[in-house]
């Protein structure tokens, strides 16, 4: 689970979840012994009937009410769960175990998850665009740019651009709906009218009759895209057009002077009614869950993977308008086949993330075509399995581990650490690098400490390895020794590499805070283009070699 999932730690307890809620007081199911479904609230012999579709929904509702001030309804033939295995919410063995048939709770948990994530992203690419440019120091903050999302399918509840909205309370989201489904259309309308984000939350009905200009607006495409695809379709022809042949993407093409931070997808799962019931056979929910969601949502050619590289084809067409494209995906299979089309497309920059809960498991990609890189933290699931393995993106994030360990006071050693990098990076030619000491670039920090160092440097060439030295010599002589012009900028206002090159910060501190530990020094690449990945790469092994040998001699 996130660990900024309000529920990561702490299981509702349902009865004071029910003074809040009255409405949830009628589907208290109160033991007088503890039973199997003790565990599911702090409340020992408090819970709901999880197999009736009434208890869950009001269950849902109650959560959103209570802790994020959301109303919310969902009409009892759209989506909320059980959906077996899938669009529900368990909490973590801790509270549930694994393999029980309670271990689904509410449809919006799980996409709190997912909304996260996103949270994450969009904070890292802003941190990364806005404050490691050499032109942010000291200077003043580049103006804040409105940060907007679309939820692409976004049902009868609303329920991403709800939370989102309630989390983040800057942003500003595009609901897409599609027309083939009128009645979640109409209940996500009044979900965001009911919860007063009509101004935010703009719902979009990616139908033929509610946008006569699609035709034009489509062939006209985006002024900003820099990557276009290579096939002058123009996918909507008329108006008679069945509604799968609408650009998945329809709210970017329909706003083309816009630009969009992300979007987001919660795709139709199955490609068939055989696909759900195959699918629901020998699930741990077991054949009593009732799926309350309707054909429409749940089911399309195809099936998510399809739906997904679809979005990925349209996505092109987008390009760096919309900073980042995300998707949930509910199997393996999807993961595979998804980052099998990213590769053929050569899109290299993108990220892989796993929301475990109890037995179920759920995955989301994102990609992009900017140059701003994600950590591993965000990009890359920690633990995969050989699929996952083979799927996951290239590091983007590499440490080294220096042995301080030995040393009586590790302040100091740290300390020294800091001095020895700053030494490495004065001597490395052509290199820009500045202390971080605010902390307020994002780089990944628990707290103020005098423990910790970070850096952020730019390169725009290698020069640091042996052939790189030899060629400078050589150009050196040739110009009668005379220095090559380090000030000239290959970035943008923003920073963006127009040429070639790097930025990455560098944080240096103590793998555990306790005595006796060693260090760390902590490469992240922020910013390049794919054909600097080397570049980076070499950077990092040069440093970390560097580092070693000086803390080697010296200490
Ligand atoms: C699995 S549901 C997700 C609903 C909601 N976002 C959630 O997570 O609860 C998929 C949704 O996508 C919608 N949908 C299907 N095809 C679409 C399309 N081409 N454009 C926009 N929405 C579409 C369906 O009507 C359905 O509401």
């Amino acid at each position: 689970m996130h660990p900024r999932n309000i529920y990561r730690h702490k299981a509702p307890d349902f009865l004071e979840l029910a003074e809040v809620y009255p409405k949830l007081k009628k589907h208290l199911i109160i033991s007088s012994t503890k039973s199997a479904t003790s565990t599911l609230s702090l409340s020992p012999a408090v819970t709901i009937d999880f197999q009736n579709e009434e208890s869950q929904r009001c269950l849902t509702e109650a959560l959103l009410y209570r802790d994020f001030g959301l109303k919310l309804q969902i009409p009892s033939d759209r989506l909320c769960p059980p959906v077996p295995n899938r669009l529900v919410f368990s909490l973590t063995n801790h509270f549930f175990p694994a393999d029980s048939k309670f271990a689904q709770l509410s449809l919006f948990v799980s996409r709190l998850n997912y909304v996260l994530w996103i949270q994450d992203i969009v904070r890292n690419t802003q941190i990364t665009e806005r404050e490691l440019s050499p032109t942010s120091q000291g200077m003043e903050r580049h103006e804040i740019e409105m940060i907007r999302g679309v939820d692409i399918g976004t049902g009868s509840s609303a329920i991403y651009p709800l939370l989102a909205c309630v989390l983040e309370p800057s942003w500003r989201m595009y609901a897409s709906g599609s027309e083939i489904d009128r009645v979640s259309l109409v209940c996500a309308e009044k979900n965001i009218s009911d919860n007063n984000l009509q101004d935010r939350i703009e719902l979009i009905d990616s139908s033929c009759s509610s946008s006569s200009f699609v035709s034009q607006s489509l062939a006209t495409g985006s002024d900003d895209a820099t990557m276009v695809m290579d096939d002058e379709e123009n996918p909507r022809e008329d108006c008679n057009s069945e509604s799968r042949d609408i650009p998945i993407l329809w709210p970017l093409f329909l706003h083309s002077d816009v630009s969009f931070y992300f979007a987001m997808c919660n795709p139709p799962f199955y490609s068939s009614i055989e696909d759900i019931e195959q699918s629901a056979k020998g699930k741990m929910t077991g054949p009593n869950a009732v799926c309350t969601g309707a054909e429409v949502e749940m089911i399309t050619p195809g099936g998510e993977s399809e739906f997904v590289m679809r979005m990925m084809e349209e996505s092109r067409r987008v390009g760096t308008r919309c900073r980042w494209f995300t998707s949930m995906l509910g199997k393996l299979s999807s993961i595979e086949q998804v980052v099998d089309l990213l590769k053929v497309l050569k899109i290299h920059n993108y990220a892989i993330t796993e929301f475990v809960q109890g037995q179920t498991r759920r995955w989301a990609v994102a990609w992009s075509f900017i140059d701003v890189r994600l950590p591993d933290s965000i990009a890359r699931i920690s633990y995969p399995n050989q699929i996952i393995q083979r799927c996951l993106p290239a590091r983007n994030t590499f440490q080294q581990t220096v042995p301080v360990s030995g040393c009586t006071d590790t302040n100091l050693a740290t300390e020294a650490l800091r001095k020895i990098l700053m030494e490495i990076l004065r001597a490395v030619y052509k290199a820009e690098f500045w202390e971080v000491k605010d902390g307020a670039h994002g780089i990944q920090k628990a707290e103020e400490t005098h423990k910790e160092s970070y850096f952020v440097l730019r390169v725009e060439e290698d020069t640091w390895s042996r052939s790189a030295r030899r060629k400078l010599q050589q150009q050196q002589l040739e110009k009668g020794a005379q220095e090559t012009d380090t000030s000239a900028s290959n970035s943008d206002r923003n920073g963006r590499m127009e040429k070639s090159g790097a930025v990455c910060t560098i944080h240096v501190g103590l793998c555990d805070e306790n005595n006796g530990s060693d260090a760390f020094v902590e490469f992240n690449w922020r910013r390049g283009r794919e054909e600097d990945r080397t570049l980076f790469q070499s950077l990092c092994s040069h440093l970390s070699r560097k580092i070693l040998q000086h803390w080697r001699d010296n200490f």
